[in-house]
Formats: C-alpha cells, structure tokens, sequence
C-alpha cells in the first residue's frame, strides 16, 4: 500500500455484558476502494461499522482512520457517516431540510449550504426533489436521500448497513449499480455491510467473510467465490458441490475412486482434503464420456438454468446447472477441467471454531 491506511482496526474486540461479539480484528483499508463485510446475522457485522463510527467503543485494541487513532475521538469528530438500513431520515423535514441538516447546525452560511445540497442531489439524481416531503417519496428515492445526507458532509469514509435491504428484488439491483458507480465517481471509501452473498460479489473490490465475530476469510470476490478457504465461506458464498478427498501429488487429487488432475499444488500427498466444484462447472454429457457417473434424482427449472441433483457410486449429492435437461432416475457423465476442481484443506469443525475462539479469551 503506498497511500496510508484510510482505516485501520488492531486487534479489536468487543464484548458486551459477558458476551463477545468481536474477537480479534485485524485490517487495513485503502483509500477509494468498495470493501464489503460479509456473514450471517449476528457475526458483528453492524458491531464493527459502529466502532469505526463512533457510535460504541472498543473494548480492545485500536481504531485508526486517516493514519490517526480516533478510539478517545466523538463520533461527530471523526470523517465518516453512515447510511442505516432503515435511512433514519426526518419524517417531517423535506429533502432539502434533511440533506442540509447536519451542515446547517455546523452553522455554515445559507447560501453555501444550498449549493452543497444542490451537488449532493444531483450526485444522486434526484435534482429538484428539494421541496418533498420524504413520504412522498418511495423506498428507493428515500435511500437516495439517505445517501445524500451522508455525502454531504464530504465523509473520507462511508459506512452503509445492509441499505438495500428494505427495496424489492428489481430496485436493489438498480441501486447496487447506483451504488457502485457514485462510489467509483466520488472516490471515497465505502464499507458496505451484508448478509447477501450475491450482492457482496457484484459490487465489492474487497470482501471480508465473517463468522460469529472472526473473519474468516478476506479477497477479492474472484477469490472469495474460486478459492474459499473453509466449507463455511463455500457453503455461505454460493452454491457447492463438497465432496471428501485425498491430495494424491501435486496437480492430482483423488475422489469417488478416481484420479484427477486439478490445479492446487503445496500440499502434503496423501492429506485428506475437500474438494469443491461448483454446480454451473459441471456438465452433463454421456455416461462413456463423463469423468464420473451420478444418477439423476430431482430436477427444477429456475429459468436460466435447470437444478439438477444427482447421486454418485458413493452417495455424494451433486448439484448441476445446465441449460439442457435430464432424465430422472437416469445415470448420466458429469464432465469438468482441471481448473473447476478446487481444493479446500479440512477445515475445522465448528467445535474446533468455537474452540479457538474461546483461546482468544485466555
Ligand atoms: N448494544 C448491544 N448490547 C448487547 N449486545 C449487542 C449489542 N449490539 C449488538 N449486540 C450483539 O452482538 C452480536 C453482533 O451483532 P451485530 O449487530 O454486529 O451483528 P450483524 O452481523 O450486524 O447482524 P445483522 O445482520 O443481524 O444486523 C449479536 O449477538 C448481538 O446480539
């Protein structure tokens, strides 16, 4: 990184009453870039946005932003806002009041405050939405507003918890992709909190995976989606074929009775590992050509694809997407390359997980 750190968490925990909700946090984010932070409800998700905020303090370890420890700083002295999942904008102000709220008791002249409003609204293409009462406006538009009333302030860091949450399927994706080009447009670091995977892929250049407090896994979303790390992070990124194998020698690994070339090397021959494929690497081809042999069980049309669940010799479920059908009750060849075949070292068990967590206490 040549830039200095825009935020930085050392080592941070936090515990509420006798529970702790972060063990342990440790990153660096550059300036400018999209990071997201990824996990099932309750991981510390939120927990974290509000240490970098200010809204509640660490119990541990040290929050820097721009270089500069901020842990003694008030949430109204530190360079970020944030945008919450249900906006907490003020019913009974309109737009034009609710943008310039926090400028107006910073007390900055009328006239100024009108032109930065005017920008904030054009940035997010709601100009001459001024004079309307916020209950005018639907759920898209009032996430907008939200928006607005945070840029505003010219934050070095925008924070914004699940804010797409409460929008139907059609505007959410209208809005990642809002959201996403006024993030590359205005160049300031937004942390982006979800528990939806799909989401997290589409618009981050960084995610961090988390579970119960930890995080478990960070990359880029290629990354993330090619190479998870546990069969938590594969399970909870997407769709997954997990099946039990062996590394047999660099470049080969073996599974359901067979040798296949696959891409990973640096393990140990011999080591039981994981291996995961997944559904939309699969093809389905005859019994003679496939590199391995599943008996077709169910099948779904989902309408790009169907879902197809077959059975191996070994009783190993593999889930197929394909724009051809099946026959149930059919065998069928499932081919794939060397490149879809990827290795994932045995993770721990959740006893395990929970058990190194509990060594952080110590
Ligand atoms: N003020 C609080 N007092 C006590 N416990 C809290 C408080 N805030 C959060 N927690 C607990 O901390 C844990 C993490 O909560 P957090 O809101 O950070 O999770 P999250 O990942 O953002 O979840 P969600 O996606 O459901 O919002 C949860 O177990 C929650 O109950």
């Amino acid at each position: 990184m040549t830039d200095k750190p825009i935020i930085t968490l050392e080592n941070v925990k936090k515990v509420y009453d006798d529970e702790t909700v972060l063990h342990d946090i440790n990153f660096e984010l550059e300036k400018g870039k999209f990071y997201t932070l990824l996990g099932p409800s309750g991981c510390g998700k939120t927990t974290i946005l509000r240490l970098i905020a200010g809204f509640a303090d660490a119990t541990e370890g040290i929050i820097k932003i721009n270089g500069e420890t901020v842990n003694d700083i008030p949430a109204n002295r530190r360079k970020v806002n944030t945008v919450f999942q249900d906006y907490a904008l003020f019913p009974h102000m309109n737009v034009f009041d609710n943008i310039a709220f926090g400028l107006t008791i910073k007390k900055m002249p009328k006239d100024q405050v009108k032109l930065k409003v005017e920008e904030a609204l054009k940035m997010v293409q709601l100009e001459g939405y001024e004079n309307r009462e916020i209950s005018e406006m639907s759920g898209g538009q009032q996430q907008r507003v939200a928006i607005a009333r945070a840029i505003v302030n010219e934050p070095d860091v925008l924070l914004l918890d699940e804010p797409l949450s409460a929008l139907d399927l059609k505007l959410r994706t209208d809005m990642q992709y809002e959201l996403r080009e006024l993030q590359q447009r205005l160049g300031i670091t937004f942390i982006f909190v979800t528990h939806d995977q799909e989401e997290a892929l589409a618009m981050s250049d960084w995610i961090f995976v988390m579970n119960k407090g930890a995080i478990v896994q960070s990359g880029t979303p290629v990354d993330i989606y090619d190479e998870p790390i546990d069969r938590f992070v594969a399970d909870f990124i997407g769709e997954s074929n997990i099946v039990p194998g062996t590394m047999v020698e660099d470049y080969k690994v073996s599974f359901v009775g067979k040798e296949f070339e696959c891409s990973d090397a640096g393990i140990t021959p011999g080591e039981k590992i994981e291996i995961v494929i997944r559904p939309e690497d699969l093809e389905l081809t005859t019994v003679e050509n496939g590199k391995l042999v599943v008996n077709i069980d169910t099948q779904l049309f989902r309408g790009v694809h169907y879902e197809i669940i077959g059975y191996d010799k070994d009783g190993n479920e593999w889930m197929i997407h394909s724009t051809k059908r099946a026959e149930i009750g059919k065998d069928v060849g499932l081919h794939f390359g060397p490149q879809d075949i990827h290795v994932m070292r045995l993770g721990e068990s959740e006893e395990e997980f929970d058990a190194r967590l509990e060594s952080y206490e110590e």
